[in-house]
């Protein structure tokens, strides 16, 4: 009686108000959803998520479903409408969701993938600069970067796993990039423990799925609290040692270069504060973008490339007819569209972020998936979460054409191809990535030298398979042989 007085009548109203119909579902009775979880929790185990959300979509027949799990309404939806209303239209109806933001701040602290409102425009305002023109433009240091994981590679044909190395590249970037000063992961220096360590501990704190706990327990684990974890707090504090050397060998060098010219996030944030755990957190939230990201971007590339001879050879012409064999410069990377195209093509098949989520601030709509025909609004009531979810839509025949699921440039470059808010690899609205020109540029400069350098062979037999942390990523590497090229 209490609800319906104080709850109840008010969101019948608000959905009578705005023509909302009750969304698809599909529940077992009595069980608070705990089928969806399981059904979950079982898919993660098996790294096989993304097929079985997709497949709660065609059980429903629908783009949006509704769901009540453990007490609270919770919507998927891979309709574009219904992501452009959540991530720019109705942007300030939006939350990041009380349960990221304690979650992801119990190990980064707060930045600006955690902060909202004007701490989250205060930290992106910081972090603006770093990307312009510039800085992102800056292909000398990429080349430094890339030819230090070409001397790390076999050029023999011997199958090499580049997955790890690509990610110990982007850390290298991001850092130089961000920092001013790289942690030169590829150098390989033995004594150096200290990037490696960070990066377990990062993994380690960010995803409770690759935990020996939930592997030998299971999702119970799931509900301990933090403070059980004793594990996860020396992690944690790993990463903030870490963190603490980039900020007092960031503060050395000022001394000893006090007119150093580049824009440099740390200094900027010195800047706005003295406050040390301010910058750390802030320092951790941006590597928690600039790690992974592009590593996995670039392992799929080259691990889906020398699956397809014929992709693999129209890539090598456009590259030889725009560079040749020198060093691509930032215009030239950005004229390449069959390049573009394979690198849209890779994300729209594995998006890096597959699935994000809002939670709602007040009594609102999604403007697309009630009623048997999924027109009418969805009413979402105040507290509910939003999950929207990019692989799959982003393999929606109706919207990429009956082929969806082959991958396939060249529909990138078919006259009105123009997928809108159907492909949103990079987010979008006022939160969209900051990094994106940055990480293409990276990820461009790198597959047009390793396609200059190297002929590339495939050495593995599998299907793709998500290996999920923060990001996505393929399970199984990126296995190629990779011989060099006499110019
Ligand atoms: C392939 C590479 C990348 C992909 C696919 C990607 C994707 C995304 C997505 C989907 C978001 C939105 C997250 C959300 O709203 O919940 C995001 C935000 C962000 N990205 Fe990226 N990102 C990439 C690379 C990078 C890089 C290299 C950097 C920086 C070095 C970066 C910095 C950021 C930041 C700071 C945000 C937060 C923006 C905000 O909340 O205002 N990203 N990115």
């Amino acid at each position: 009686l209490y609800w319906e007085m104080t709850t109840g009548s008010r969101i019948r109203a608000f959905a009578k108000q705005h023509g909302c119909l009750p969304a698809k579902e599909r529940q077992t009775p009595f069980t608070l959803g705990a089928a969806f979880w399981w059904g979950q929790v079982k898919a993660i185990k098996e790294h096989r998520l993304l097929p079985y959300m997709a497949g709660q979509f065609k059980e429903v027949d629908g783009h949006t479903r509704h769901h009540y799990v453990l007490g609270t309404d919770f919507f998927t939806t891979d309709d574009p409408e219904n992501i452009k209303a959540v991530l720019a239209t109705d942007f300030s109806k939006w939350s990041l969701g009380q349960e990221r933001i304690q979650e992801m701040s119990s190990y980064l602290g707060y930045g600006i993938f955690v902060n909202e409102g004007k701490a989250w425009k205060h930290s992106r305002e910081m972090l603006r600069p770093c990307f312009e023109r510039s800085q992102v433009a800056d292909v000398n240091m990429l080349e430094r970067h890339t030819q230090r994981l070409f001397d790390l590679v076999p050029k023999d044909g011997t199958t090499v796993d580049l997955q790890p190395l690509l990610h110990d590249l982007s850390m290298d970037v991001a850092t130089e990039l961000l920092f001013g000063k790289s942690t030169n992961a590829l150098s390989r220096n033995e004594d150096d423990h200290e990037v490696r360590d960070f990066c377990d501990a990062f993994d380690y704190a960010s995803n409770p799925f690759e935990r020996e706990a939930f592997k030998k327990w299971g999702a119970i684990t799931l509900f301990l609290p933090d403070r059980l974890n004793a594990a996860k707090k020396n992690h944690v504090r790993v990463m903030q040692a870490f963190v603490d050397h980039i900020i007092d060998a960031h503060l050395t060098q000022l001394k000893s270069s006090p007119d150093e010219k580049r824009y440099n996030f740390i200094s900027a944030l010195f800047e706005s504060t003295d406050n040390r755990t301010t910058i750390r957190s802030e320092l951790l939230n941006i590597l928690l973008a600039g790690r992974d990201t592009v590593a996995s971007l670039l392992s799929n590339i080259i691990w889906e490339l020398p699956r397809h001879a014929h992709i693999l050879s129209k890539l090598r012409s456009e590259i030889e007819e725009t560079v040749g064999d020198a060093t691509p410069t930032y215009e030239q990377l950005k004229d390449m569209k069959f390049l573009r195209a394979v690198v849209n093509e890779s994300q729209r098949l594995y998006p890096i972020v597959p699935v994000n989520s809002r939670e709602a601030l007040q009594d609102t709509v999604l403007p697309r998936g009630s009623g048997e025909d999924e027109k009418s609004p969805v009413l979402v009531p105040k507290g509910s979460y939003v999950a929207w979810n990019m692989y799959s839509m982003q393999r929606r025949e109706d919207l990429f054409g009956q082929d969806a699921e082959m991958f396939r440039p060249e529909r990138w470059l078919e006259p009105g191809f123009r997928p809108g808010w159907a492909y949103v690899p990079f987010s979008g609205g006022p939160r969209v990535c900051i990094g994106q020109n940055f990480a293409l540029t990276e990820t461009m400069y790198v597959v047009v030298r390793l396609v200059q350098g190297f002929e590339i062979e495939r050495k593995d037999f599998e299907e793709w398979r998500e290996k999920f942390s923060i990001t996505c990523t393929g399970l199984g590497g990126c296995k190629v042989g990779l011989t060099a090229r006499v110019s």
